[in-house]
């Protein structure tokens, strides 16, 4: 069988059912010039065809792909399969076409089969799975071993996304530091391309841009992993880097935050997105850390790449003083943002604060759910909010506009998961770069400044061990806090060496297929060790990945749901978390259907017991409310990423997107109360008027009557639901099916 129908035999039909990318003839010949023969991709052209494509240097076989839409046939859709004749990437194109289809897996079959036949698979594979353990992968032999040389083979990622491969693509990298104008000048250039794309390393940067493009009226749809947002007629994308289609062809792309390329775990994606998005024109918006990294890439793809540098807008200066926290009366002043990286640190500090001033904090850290953290950097920026300060972890870093004046580092040190250490100069640079955003308040009022409270430098000896390793870190570097902020702000970047890469779920089925008994775990293990990269990319680190799908590995799941729920959204560290996931995985697998009800309830875990004072208590209280809140809304966040891939296994979207709401409200309020309560005590004590405690009620007011309303809503959307349910409980029905798979796509 030649390489082209073998090519033929396995992606005609996926393509049938999936491809979604159109071509114009006119754009055809704008990315192939001289290319297209005998007018293949004629508007008559209405079914799959083998053909050749002649680009300037070789020869490839290629395929124009036409789907019917509705009433129309859609336009044709080329793709070529160089790689797919190279002996040493057999998958290349599979792996491509993957690494966009694994994103958004969907199932193919109805839950009550489902659930029959993962029963029936897990009986089959416990029972092979005895068999296999006494023949392991020691009994290989010398043409498995070939075999499997060859599918660690990444040695070209650069020739990978074949579709990205035969357009001419120009790459503009737009490099500076913070607060240069580098994504608005992309972003211009998108708002006016007549079709683009923009990939976000965050959510609720997603969520601000399709909501500023469609109200800059460039109609824009939204796509996270838990969001799909149509909007009619829109040909622009917001969506998270993860989400991004290689296989939509596109006048223009923006990747914000390139530098993240090199991330341990999430540089994959940006690599993916790099690589293959079918862009004409890719935005690059990053510090100028990844410059020589992107040249390299670049040079494998044969893309265009200009440079352009940029330069911050408005001055960042290094106060003289440090902040006295024992003068905070005295030094306190209106737009503050304090700086502590934990929860427990965060809240600590807005209770001492708001207890010794009458000034109210906002607060924003990564476990925070992303529509609370937009709307508490609103009531920040609003001027009469009554909401002053901010106190932050260093989720400020990224995406957020902040109306902030002065930048105060509580500490200087954090735990990253492995151990205490310094901040590193991008770290600083990132959060300390948040004062005096260009164009907001204090940027023409001498620019931002930044500081430290006197806690980074003095050494307490009550301290536990943590801290005391935290002061011996800046103790032993013999400089003081505003010395250290200095030396990492003029330290030189540091070039990135390695962009991500990530074995996709086809490599992984190709190891399991060649190596008898391999498991999910020993396949991303061997992926994420043995393949063979160029030297300036790196594997991803699968460490959370592998222990999911470790955890799982007993329910005997088909490897497809194996995979899946082991890239899932889950926090191995959160109990909560890995309870709500057993809980789906269960009911997916004996009931082929999952509820939202199966998500556990969250326990507060306040000390109850605490001999503070009554104030400190009911502070205590809140804040272990809100964790609990948190823990729930991470769950409906979980439970709408599999309904995004599974919709007939997790049929309860518009439930769980009622609850997510809801809980973000509750989450508001309960923020809202927790700042009520200091800053009625702080006012009683310095016997302020009563006219603004019933000012700051007024809001919680708000809130609750807002959380009444969406509670009708959600008990409606139960109802439907239900009468969902119903139909489900009977043999699958056409009607079931077809609702589900137009919600997803
Ligand atoms: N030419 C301009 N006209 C009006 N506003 C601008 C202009 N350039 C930048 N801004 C505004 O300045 C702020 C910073 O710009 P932008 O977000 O593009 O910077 P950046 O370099 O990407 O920063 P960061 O990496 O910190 O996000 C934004 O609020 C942006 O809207």
């Amino acid at each position: 069988m030649s390489a082209s129908s073998s090519f033929s035999s396995v992606v005609r039909k996926r393509f049938l059912q999936k491809s979604s990318s159109l071509f114009s003839s006119s754009f055809l010949t704008r990315i192939l010039p001289g290319s297209v023969k005998n007018g293949v991709c004629a508007s008559s052209f209405k079914e799959i065809r083998t053909t050749t494509t002649t680009t300037t240097a070789t020869t490839i076989p290629s395929f124009f792909v036409q789907r019917k839409s509705e009433n129309n046939w859609c336009r044709p859709c080329l793709v070529t399969i160089e790689n797919f004749n190279s002996p040493s990437s057999s998958s290349a194109f599979r792996r491509s076409y993957a690494s966009s289809s694994t994103e958004l897996m969907t199932s193919r079959t109805s839950p009550t089969e489902s659930a029959q036949r993962n029963n029936k698979e897990k009986k089959k594979k416990n029972k092979k799975k005895k068999k296999s353990s006494t023949t392991t992968t020691t009994s290989k032999t010398k043409a498995e071993l070939e075999e499997l040389k060859t599918l660690m083979d990444m040695k070209k990622p650069g020739k990978w996304y074949p579709l990205a491969r035969t357009m001419q693509r120009e790459i503009i990298l737009h490099v500076g530091p913070t607060n240069s104008g580098k994504t608005h000048a992309a972003m211009e250039r998108l708002k006016r391309a007549s079709s683009g794309v923009y990939c976000s390393p965050l959510r609720l940067l997603a969520w601000e841009i399709s909501e500023s493009l469609n109200k800059f009226g460039t109609k824009c749809d939204l796509v996270t992993g838990q969001e799909l947002k149509r909007v009619e007629n829109a040909e622009h994308i917001a969506c998270t880097v993860e989400m991004v289609d290689v296989n939509k062809v596109v006048d223009c792309a923006v990747i914000d935050e390139i530098h993240l390329i090199g991330d341990d775990f999430r540089g994959y994606a940006f690599t993916r997105a790099l690589l293959g998005t079918p862009a004409l024109e890719v935005h690059l918006c990053g510090d100028t850390s990844c410059v020589e990294l992107i040249e390299k890439i670049c040079k494998d793809t044969g893309d265009k790449l200009r440079i352009r540098n940029y330069e911050r807008l408005s001055p960042l200066n290094v106060a003289e003083e440090h902040f006295s926290k024992k003068r905070l009366e005295q030094n306190i002043e209106k737009g503050d943002c304090f700086v502590a990286f934990s929860r427990k640190a965060v809240y600590a500090l807005k209770s001492e604060i708001e207890r010794r001033v009458p000034l109210r904090a906002c607060v924003i850290y990564g476990g925070l759910p992303p529509e609370a953290r937009s709307r508490q950097a609103e009531l920040f920026n609003k001027p009469d909010s009554g909401y002053d300060l901010l106190i932050a972890s260093d989720a400020i870093g990224m995406g957020l506009n902040l109306n902030i004046r002065r930048i105060i580092f509580n500490e200087l040190t954090k735990f990253d998961g492995v151990e205490i250490r310094q901040l590193s100069s991008p770290e600083v640079k990132q959060i300390a770069g948040r004062a005096g955003r260009y164009k907001m308040s204090y940027y023409d009022k001498g620019g931002g400044v930044v500081t430290t409270t006197d806690d980074g430098m003095v050494l307490d000896g009550n301290r536990k061990n943590g801290d005391n390793a935290k002061s011996d870190i800046i103790k032993s570097s013999g400089v003081s806090g505003l010395q250290f902020i200095q030396n990492q702000l003029n330290a030189p970047v540091e070039a990135l060496k390695t962009a991500g890469l990530a074995p996709t779920f086809e490599q992984i089925l190709e190891y399991c297929s060649k190596v008898e008994g391999a498991t999910l775990e020993d396949a991303m293990k061997a992926l994420s060790s043995d393949a063979i990269v160029p030297k300036y990319y790196k594997m991803r680190k699968s460490d959370e990945v592998i222990r999911l799908a470790k955890y799982l590995e007993n329910l005997g799941m088909e490897i497809e749901d194996h995979y899946t729920f082991s890239v899932s959204p889950t926090s191995v560290d959160c109990l909560h978390s890995m309870k709500t996931l057993m809980n789906f995985a269960k009911a997916f697998l004996n009931e082929g259907h999952v509820s939202v009800k199966l998500i556990p309830k969250s326990v507060n875990k306040h000390d109850r017991k605490s001999r503070a004072d009554a104030q400190t208590r009911m502070n205590q209280r809140s804040v272990g409310i809100l964790a609990t809140l948190e823990e729930q809304h991470r769950a409906y966040d979980l439970y709408l990423w599999f309904a995004r891939r599974m919709s007939a296994q997790f049929p309860e979207y518009s439930l769980a997107e009622a609850l997510r709401v809801m809980c973000a409200h509750s989450i508001d309020a309960e923020l809202q109360k927790l700042s009520t309560t200091a800053t009625i005590e702080s006012n009683s004590r310095k016997k302020k008027s009563e006219k603004k405690e019933e000012g700051s009620s007024k809001p919680v007011k708000q809130i609750e009557e807002l959380d009444r309303k969406i509670l009708r809503s959600a008990i409606n959307r139960v109802n439907e639901e239900r009468k969902n349910l119903s139909l489900l409980s009977k043999p699958a029905t056409t009607k079931k099916a077809t609702t589900t798979t137009s919600r997803q796509h």
